[in-house]
């Protein structure tokens, strides 16, 4: 669907193509337990985020060097303009590179090379947020953002993803008041996998101002009051979540009773590669399966410009809501 739109939740790593798997395997002399694209698809099939990560990072090995990670986001903005993107804040995650002796300055400067054009070239503004790996340390977290010390203009904010379960938001309560001191915006993935509990946490603790997914909410009459009264965003992913099995079917995804009952709410891709759609696919999917209607439709595209991190763009931000209201389905 070519509804204007902004992508909040895309994990840059998360759009890596079979195809390109390959080529970035050939080009780097990277062997791929794989034989070939085929037999790589067959392995894209998850049982939960840890099986789905354990893939994930694996295939991360292909990426080395700044063009690998240049034509990874090139890639990903030319099929995202195909859907009507004009807006995206991109996730990285920094120490699954770092961890295999691939440089900060490799991984920021490669993806800078495609964001810096990406306007001119794709229509698409962009924003960078640097993603600690939860299932890792605090001080790793700490080091990583020291790490990030000479690239921060090109930085607009922290998250937090990874597994979920076991590695709750307060565990990086220092390191997210040291990003806030440096003046970063602040989101984290919470209620994916991980109990309501946690997306408290990541607001009370951490301070953020958009929970990823936060799908979990919806077990919480008292938090979902709270996040509608805070207007707080939530970047929901529904394909991640059947592919994840964080819900059982797209029938049973609870993206309607969360607009129902008031919630700031936003579709996005996660991982397009591995979950079986980009973001124009996902709003293609919620308006088919849960029969959303136009004006909902229309209400998740505003959405994702009210809840983007356009503060320091506002001219761009009314223009790509007035494209919204303007868009004929
Ligand atoms: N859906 C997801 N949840 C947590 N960490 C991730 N990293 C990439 N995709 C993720
Ligand atoms: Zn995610």
């Amino acid at each position: 669907m070519s509804l204007p739109k902004a992508e909040l939740h895309l994990h840059i790593e998360g759009t890596l193509e079979p195809e390109l798997a390959f080529e970035l395997a050939a080009r780097n002399g990277v062997s791929l337990p794989y034989a070939d694209t085929d037999a790589l698809r067959e392995a894209y099939r998850f049982e939960d985020l840890q099986s789905f990560l354990n893939l994930y990072y694996e295939l991360m090995a292909v990426l080395r060097t700044e063009r690998d990670f240049a034509d990874l986001a090139d890639a990903y903005l030319t099929r995202a303009a195909a859907q009507g993107v004009r807006h995206v804040e991109m996730f990285f995650d920094p120490q699954a590179h770092t961890a295999r002796g691939v440089a900060m300055g490799t991984v920021v400067e490669g993806l800078w090379r495609a964001l810096e054009k990406s306007e001119e070239t794709h229509g698409i503004s962009t924003r960078l947020i640097m993603c600690f790996l939860r299932d890792e340390s605090a001080a790793s977290a700490m080091e990583t953002l020291r790490a990030a010390g000479p690239y921060l203009d090109r930085i607009t904010g922290v998250g937090l993803d990874s597994a979920e379960v076991g590695h709750p938001p307060v565990k990086f309560r220092e390191v997210y008041e040291a990003a806030a001191a440096l003046g970063l915006r602040r989101v984290a993935h919470a209620g994916e996998e991980g109990p309501p509990e946690y997306i408290t946490q990541a607001l009370d603790v951490l301070g953020v101002e958009r929970v990823d997914h936060g799908l979990r909410c919806m077990e919480d009459p008292a938090l979902v009051e709270r996040l509608v009264r805070e207007r707080i965003p939530l970047t929901l992913c529904p394909l991640s979540n059947v592919r994840l099995r964080t819900v059982d079917t797209l029938a049973d995804h609870p993206l309607p009773a969360m607009l129902d009952a008031g919630l700031l709410c936003t579709v996005n891709s996660d991982d397009p590669a591995y979950f079986g759609g980009y973001v124009g696919d996902n709003f293609d999917a919620v308006r088919r399966t849960l029969g959303l209607g136009e004006e909902r439709l229309r209400e998740l595209a505003r959405n994702s410009f009210t809840a983007s991190f356009l503060e320091d763009d506002e001219e761009r931000r009314a223009r790509c809501l007035a494209e919204v209201d303007a868009y004929e389905f």
